[in-house]
C-alpha cells in the first residue's frame, strides 16, 4: 500500500536564506509526504555530513532514488532508512549528504502517515506511545555562532517547568521573550535578533543572566507557574588549545567545571547543554557527578544523536540527557535508536531544531511520538512557531 512511486528533490530556502534540501515522497496509493532538512551553525565535529545542496540532490538522485522508487515501502521506515544507508555506503552520509538523507527519511514517514490517515506522531509512536507532551525550551537571549557582537554563551533558554499544558508553556516562553525585549528597551540597549529569533544584545554573559532571571521571575509571577531557565554553552565552539574562551574570560577545564557548577547553584538552572568540549567525556562526567542531581547536563555536540557516542557517554556517566537532532545522524531510524538507548539508560531526551530551519514541523511529532520530556525549538519567528503551533495542535487533537 505504501510502496514509494516517486521521490522528488529540490532546493528551497531555509530561515537564514541558505539553500536546503526538500523532498517529496509519493506512494503508489496516492500518499504524499514533504520534508526539508534543517542546518546547523554550531555543528559538532562528529555530525553526519551536510553536502552543498546541489551536490546532495544530484548524489541522492543518482544513488538513493532509484533504490527507493517502486521498491521500498514508505510505511517500513527501517527499510527506507537502511536503503538510504546502503545507497550512501559511508558511515557519515558523505556520499549523498545527511541533508538529502534526512529530508527523504522524514518525507517517507509523512507519506506513510498520509496513506494510513494518521497524524505523523501516531504513525511514528504507535498505539502505545505515552501520553506526555514535551516542555519547550525557548531560546530568548543568545549569541555565540548565532549572532555577532552578542553574548558569548550561545543560548539562554526559558524553561517553563511548571506549565500545566503545552499551550501554557509555549505562550509563557513567548512572554519571557517579550519581557526581555521590554527590559532591553528600558535599559536603552539596542538588540537585534539572532538566527533563532532570540534577542542578541551586545551585553556580557553576566548581564544576560540578570536580565533573563528578572524576566522569568516576572512572567512566572504573572502566569502563576514555575519558569526556570537553562543554557546552551556550545563549549566546543569556544574550546581553543585546552581552554574555554568566552569573550574576555578564559578558563581551564577545572575552572569551567567550577564556573558551570556555580551557575547551576546560583541561578537554579534547569538545563545546561554542552558545558564542555565535544571530546571531554571525563570532564562532563565530573560535572554531572557534581550537579547532575539538580539539573540536566545535556550532550549535543558530545553525542551528535549517535548511539556509539552515547554508549561511550553512558559508560562513564558523562551526562543525564541527550539532544536529538535527526539531521545530525541522517535518518529517523537512527534518531529513534538514540532515543531508545537514552531512555533505557535513564537519560532525558530533548528533541531539537537547528539554527537554520524551515517550516517543517517533523520534530514536534517526533517529540510527542517518543514521549520526549523536552523539545528545543525557539520561541518566536515563523520557522520556530511552525513547530510550537504544531505541538499545540497535536495536544488539542490528542486529548
Ligand atoms: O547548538 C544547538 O543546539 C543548535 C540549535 O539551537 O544550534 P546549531 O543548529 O547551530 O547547531
Ligand atoms: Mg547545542
Amino acid at each position: 500500500m505504501t510502496r514509494i512511486e516517486t521521490v522528488r528533490l529540490r532546493a528551497v530556502l531555509d530561515s537564514r536564506g541558505n539553500k536546503t534540501v526538500e523532498a517529496d515522497v509519493l506512494t503508489e496509493s496516492g500518499g504524499f509526504g514533504r520534508a526539508a532538512a534543517p542546518s546547523g551553525a554550531s555543528t559538532g565535529e562528529y555530525e553526519a555530513i551536510e553536502l552543498p545542496v546541489n551536490e546532495a540532490i544530484a548524489a541522492a538522485r543518482e544513488h538513493a532514488v532509484p533504490r527507493l522508487e517502486g521498491r521500498v515501502y514508505a510505511g517500513d521506515q527501517r527499510e527506507v532508512d537502511d536503503t538510504l544507508r546502503a545507497a550512501d555506503g559511508t558511515e557519515d552520509f558523505s556520499e549523498i549528504g545527511a541533508n538529502s538523507a534526512v529530508a527523504i527519511s522524514m518525507a517517507a514517514a509523512k507519506a506513510a502517515a498520509d496513506v494510513l490517515g494518521a497524524p505523523l506522531y501516531q504513525h511514528l509512536g504507535g498505539a502505545f506511545r505515552g501520553g506526555n507532551f514535551p516542555i519547550p525550551l525557548g531560546n530568548v537571549v543568545g549569541g555565540g555562532e548565532h549572532a555577532q557582537e552578542a553574548t558569548a554563551i550561545q543560548e539562554f533558554l526559558s524553561a517553563p517547568v511548571g506549565a500545566p499544558s503545552v499551550k501554557d508553556a509555549v505562550f509563557a516562553n513567548a512572554q519571557v521573550h517579550g519581557e526581555i525585549g521590554s527590559l532591553l528597551e528600558e535599559r536603552g540597549t539596542p538588540a537585534a535578533k539572532g538566527d533563532e529569533g532570540a534577542w542578541a544584545p551586545s551585553i556580557s554573559d553576566a548581564e544576560a543572566f540578570e536580565l533573563v532571571e528578572e524576566a522569568v521571575e516576572t512572567v512566572s509571577d504573572d502566569v502563576g507557574f514555575e519558569i526556570k531557565f537553562g543554557l546552551d554553552m556550545a563549549a566546543a565552539e569556544t574550546f581553543e588549545d585546552g581552554e574555554y574562551v568566552y569573550g574576555d574570560e578564559v578558563r581551564s577545564t577545572e575552572e569551567q567545571i567550577d564556573y558551570v557548577a556555580g551557575l547551576v547553584d546560583e541561578y537554579d538552572l534547569a538545563y545546561v547543554e554542552d558545558p564542555l568540549d565535544e571530546d571531554a567525556y571525563e570532564a562532563f562526567a565530573e560535572l554531572t557527578e557534581r550537579v547532575g542531581s539538580q539539573t540536566l547536563i545535556c550532550g549535543d555536540d558530545l553525542f551528535v544523536t549517535n548511539v556509539e557516542r552515547l554508549e561511550a557517554g553512558i559508560d562513564v556517566d558523562a551526562a543525564n540527557s541527550i539532544l536529538i537532532k535527526p539531521n545530525q545522524i541522517g535518518t529517523l531510524s537512527d534518531a529513534f535508536d538514540a532515543i531508545e538507548l537514552a531512555t533505557r539508560n535513564g537519560y532525558e531526551t530533548v528533541v531539537s531544531h537547528r539554527s537554520g530551519e524551515t517550516e517543517d514541523a517533523t520534530i514536534a511529532h517526533l517529540a510527542v511520538a517518543t514521549d520526549a520530556p523536552f523539545i528545543k525549538t525557539g520561541t518566536v519567528g515563523g520557522e520556530r512557531t511552525a513547530k510550537l503551533n504544531e505541538l499545540i495542535r497535536i495536544a488539542d487533537e490528542a486529548l
